[in-house]
């Protein structure tokens, strides 16, 4: 790989390359081969190689979520009371924030006082960890060889260390990639605290079929020493994250929905989205008591967490974007639990309207996705109408002419399914069994669904919109928002 050029699409081009591909993929599932602790020696080592010490990230003062659900948000809304707290009181002086995935940039993932780390910063930490690694003499470790580089999610990880060391963060959030136990971001000794959103069903290859399997997984971000909160959980995912709690004797707070979020605008006005922010307070509690904050009294919530709670923008989750012809209802859900959160969101939304419905859906690599459809139809079916006038399924490619932004490229999909759209007509034939009569197609790209979303439109009286769902996948809205606002980076 020339990494000659410096610059930031030189940075993602050699970040792809880290990618593990389709087939690796797909043999290492065939030889039955999970994540495991390896995952978690190697993290350390690489730790060691780029220069630092398991106890420096101590230093970052980190808050720690995993979860099937509600990781992206719950982390938002520790990252925007913690803004609000800086302009407020001047502390903490900088934040940090690393989530996954993306929607538009890479850079999107590692973020300083909630901003993407720009360009040049990305290209310049990418490449200081790029040449340590390469250079780095390392011990003979056969695991991990002399110049190697971790794959993608784990070289993201292993950066955001180096850029918020660097930059003297002082109060870091990290959002686990997948799991818990093995994820490359547990490497972290001593959190302020953890968190554990809500549990589901999800990555079910990696971290296995039942909701207590996956809490095993999850509940190995609680760290002896470190305070723990969750949200209320179905029944055998609370027994099992009691129990690992136990077991590393760490105090687990299990929350009820903060009674003092009455009154507080929580967006979207939901359940889950109540016990998301719940989570957000404790563990924003939790730092700011130790930065000595005097905005945690525990009684009422301070100005600074109703501003954070109220003013948090996450993107890709429940938005709604409205141009001339079309209102775009806009939600990264991927699971089935979730999708059904997103279906009633977009029911709720559109209520009374009488402009046609129209629904663009992929999701490309779980498998189960085809019953999906079903949660999204069950919560959106109407009464002597199709439950939406136009179906579309594409792929994830953003552009017609182009392909794949190159912070989309994606290699561990099979590209053969991309190109031949084997998931899609999968979704069609599922639609079309569940209402003969909708009027559902296949398109390649994103782009051409917004244009057919667009079309349907143009022909409609001047105070008629069409209402549009986005749905099933964070590469799909990503990409989507990327070509409405024509931007940069969310
Ligand atoms: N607590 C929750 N329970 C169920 N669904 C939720 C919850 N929180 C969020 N969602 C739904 O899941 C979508 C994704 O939310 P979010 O990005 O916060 O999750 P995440 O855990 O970070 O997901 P990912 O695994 O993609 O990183 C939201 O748009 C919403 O529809
Ligand atoms: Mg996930
Ligand atoms: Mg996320």
């Amino acid at each position: 790989m020339s990494t000659a050029g410096r610059t930031y699409n030189d940075a993602i081009d050699a970040l792809n390359t880290l990618q593990t591909p389709h087939d690796i993929i797909e043999q290492r599932r065939k030889a039955g081969i999970r994540p495991d602790a390896s995952s978690i020696k190697e993290m350390k080592v690489y730790l060691d190689r780029i220069g630092y010490k398991l106890s420096d990230l101590t230093r970052l003062n980190i808050v720690h979520v995993a979860g099937t659900k509600g990781k992206g948000s719950t982390c938002a809304f520790v990252d925007a009371i913690l803004g609000e707290h800086r302009r407020m009181h001047g502390s903490p002086r900088k934040t940090g924030l690393f989530i996954s995935p993306h929607l538009i940039a890479v850079r999107e993932r590692i973020r300083i006082n909630s901003e993407p780390i720009s360009e040049e910063l990305f290209a310049k930490y990418f490449f200081d960890v790029w040449d340590r690694l390469e250079k780095s003499p390392g011990a003979v470790d056969e695991a991990v060889p002399q110049g190697s580089k971790p794959i993608y999610a784990r070289y993201l990880t292993l950066m955001s260390w180096h850029v918020f060391l660097q930059e003297g963060i002082d109060v870091a959030v990290y959002e686990t990639g997948i799991g818990g136990e093995f994820d490359a971001t547990n490497i972290v000794e001593n959190p302020v605290a953890s968190g554990i959103t809500s549990l589901g069903i999800d990555h079910v290859f990696a971290l296995g079929d039942t909701v207590d399997k996956i809490a095993w997984h999850k509940a190995g971000i609680m760290k002896h020493g470190s305070p723990a909160f969750t949200i209320h959980q179905s029944e055998d995912a609370a027994v099992v994250l009691t129990n690992r709690a136990l077991e590393k004797s760490v105090d687990l707070k299990v929350l009820k929905v903060d009674p003092r979020l009455q009154g507080v605008r929580v967006r979207p006005d939901a359940l889950f989205q109540k016990k998301n922010a719940t989570l957000g307070i404790a563990l924003a509690e939790t730092v700011l008591r130790k930065l000595g904050s005097s905005d945690v009294d525990g009684t009422s919530l301070a100005k600074t967490f109703i501003d954070g709670l109220e003013g948090v923008i996450f993107r890709g989750r429940c938005e709604v974007k409205e141009e001339e012809r079309v209102i775009w209802h806009v939600d990264g859900a991927h699971t089935a639990d979730s999708l059904k959160v997103a279906a009633k969101w977009f029911t709720e939304e559109v209520d009374g309207r009488t402009g046609p419905r129209a629904l663009i859906f992929n999701q490309q690599g779980r498998t189960e996705a085809v019953d999906f459809l079903e949660s999204i139809h069950s919560a959106a079916k109407r009464e002597g109408k199709p439950t939406f006038d136009l179906v579309l399924f594409c792929t994830n490619v953003t552009y017609i002419k182009t392909g794949y932004k190159r912070d989309f490229v994606n290699h561990q999909a099979d590209a053969r399914e991309v190109h031949d759209m084997v998931v899609q007509h999968r979704f069609e034939e599922k639609w079309t069994a569940m209402e003969p009569t909708a009027k559902v197609r296949v398109v390649p790209t994103i782009e051409e669904a917004i244009e057919q979303v667009r079309a349907q439109g143009s022909g409609l009286d001047q105070n008629v919109k069409v209402d549009a769902l986005v749905t099933g996948s964070l590469h799909l809205v990503g990409g989507a928002l990327g070509m409405l606002e024509q931007a940069d980076a969310l």
